[in-house]
C-alpha cells in the first residue's frame, strides 16, 4: 500500500532515503560491517533490531517534547511500520518512547486547531491509517509504555497486542478526550470496550479517566506494570513468549479477533473523515481546543 501517495510534498521530502548502513537490509548487518549499524531511522522515529532478540525491532518514538502525533510524525511512523511489515526478517516490534516521561501526548492539537477542512481531512486519514496499521499488524506489537499516554497515545497502546507500563504514578493512561471538550471517535471507543469491557469503558470515556498504573492494571487497560527500569526487558521476554507461537496461526487468530472492529472503520472511512472534519470545525469545538491549549501554556507558568 503506497502510503506516500497523497502526502504533501514537504512530508515526502522529509522521508528521504533512510539513514542506514549502505547495503544493510533491515535487521541484517551490511556486508563487511562486522556487527554493523543495523537500524534505520527518520527524524522522529528510530528503528533498531533488538540485539538480544532475533527478529525483533525496537521502534523508538522521538518527537520531542511530547511525541504528539503530528502529520509528519504519523507519516514517519507509518513508513517505518510498512518497512518492518515488508521485511521478513522481523516478527515483532516493541514500540516505546525516547521522550522522557512521555509515551505520547496523543494527537497533535495544533493539527486540529485553526486548520482548514482539507488539512483536517488529510490529518484524520493519517490517524486512521496509523491505527489500522498497528491494530491489524501481522507482527507481534508490544507497547513498552515508559511515560504518560493520554488519548491518541492510549489508542496507540491499546492497538498493541500487549502493554507493559512503567510503575510511575505520573504515567497515567486513558482516553481523556472529554476533558478537552471533544470526544473519542467510535473506533477509539471500540478498542477500549474490547480491552476493558463495556461498563468500564463507558465510565472511563465519559469521565475522561486517566488511569495511574495500579488502576490501569486493575481495569485491564494494560497487561503488566513493572518498575521503570524493567519495562524494556519485560517487553522483550513477553515478546519471546508470543514469538514461540507459529506466526501463521497467531496472525490468523489475531485477524479473527480484530477484523470485525477494524472493518467497522474500513467500511466507512470517508464518512468518518467527513464526520471528524464537521465536528472539529465547529466553533464550539475550536473554542474548547483553544481553551485547552491555553491551559497547557498557563501550566508552564
Ligand atoms: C462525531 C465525530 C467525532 C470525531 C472525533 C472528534 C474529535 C477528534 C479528536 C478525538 C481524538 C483525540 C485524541 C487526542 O489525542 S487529543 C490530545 C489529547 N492529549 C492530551 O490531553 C495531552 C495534553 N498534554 C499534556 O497533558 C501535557 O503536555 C503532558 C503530555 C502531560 C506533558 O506535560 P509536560 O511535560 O509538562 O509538557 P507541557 O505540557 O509543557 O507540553 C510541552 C509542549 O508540548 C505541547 N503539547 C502538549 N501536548 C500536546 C498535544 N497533544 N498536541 C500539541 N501540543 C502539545 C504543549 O502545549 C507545550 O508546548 P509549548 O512548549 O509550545 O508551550
Amino acid at each position: 500500500m503506497a502510503l506516500t501517495v497523497g502526502l504533501r510534498p514537504l512530508t515526502r521530502a522529509l522521508l528521504r532515503p533512510w539513514a542506514r548502513v549502505p547495503g544493510a537490509a533491515l535487521g541484517r548487518p551490511a556486508a563487511g560491517s562486522g556487527d554493523g549499524v543495523r537500524c534505520f531511522g527518520s527524524p522522529r522515529v528510530l528503528v533498531e533490531p533488538d540485539p538480544a532478540a532475533v527478529g525483533v525491532a525496537v521502534m523508538k518514538m522521538r518527537n520531542p517534547p511530547v511525541n504528539s502525533l503530528s502529520l509528519e510524525f504519523l507519516t514517519e511512523l507509518l513508513i517505518s511500520l510498512e518497512k518492518l511489515e515488508n521485511d521478513k526478517t522481523f516478527r515483532g516490534i516493541i514500540i516505546t518512547s525516547d521522550c522522557p516521561g512521555i509515551f505520547s501526548a496523543g494527537l497533535d492539537l495544533l493539527e486540529m486547531y485553526g486548520r482548514d477542512p482539507a488539512h483536517c481531512a488529510e490529518y484524520w486519514k493519517a490517524v486512521q491509517e496509523l491505527w489500522l496499521r498497528v491494530y491489524l499488524s501481522n507482527l507481534v506489537v508490544i507497547g513498552a509504555i515508559n511515560g504518560i499516554s493520554p488519548a491518541g497515545g492510549c489508542l496507540l497502546s491499546l492497538s498493541c497486542d500487549y502493554r507493559v507500563l512503567a510503575n510511575n504514578p505520573k504515567y497515567a493512561i486513558g482516553l481523556n478526550e472529554t476533558l478537552l471538550g471533544i470526544i473519542a471517535p467510535f473506533w477509539f471507543k471500540d478498542v477500549l470496550v474490547n480491552t476493558i469491557g463495556h461498563r468500564a469503558a463507558e465510565r472511563a470515556l465519559q469521565l475522561g479517566f486517566l488511569f495511574p498504573p495500579s488502576d490501569a492494571l486493575q481495569v485491564g487497560i494494560v497487561d503488566q506494570v513493572v518498575p521503570e527500569d524493567q519495562v524494556q526487558s519485560t517487553a522483550r521476554s513477553v515478546m519471546a513468549q508470543w514469538l514461540a507461537i507459529p506466526d501463521h496461526a497467531r496472525q490468523l487468530t489475531k485477524n479473527l479477533v480484530r477484523k470485525p472492529t477494524a472493518d467497522r472503520l474500513l467500511q466507512q472511512r470517508d464518512a468518518d473523515i467527513q464526520n471528524f472534519v464537521r465536528f472539529i470545525s465547529r466553533d464550539s469545538i475550536q473554542k474548547s481546543l483553544h481553551v485547552y491549549l491555553e491551559k497547557l501554556k498557563q501550566k508552564k507558568g
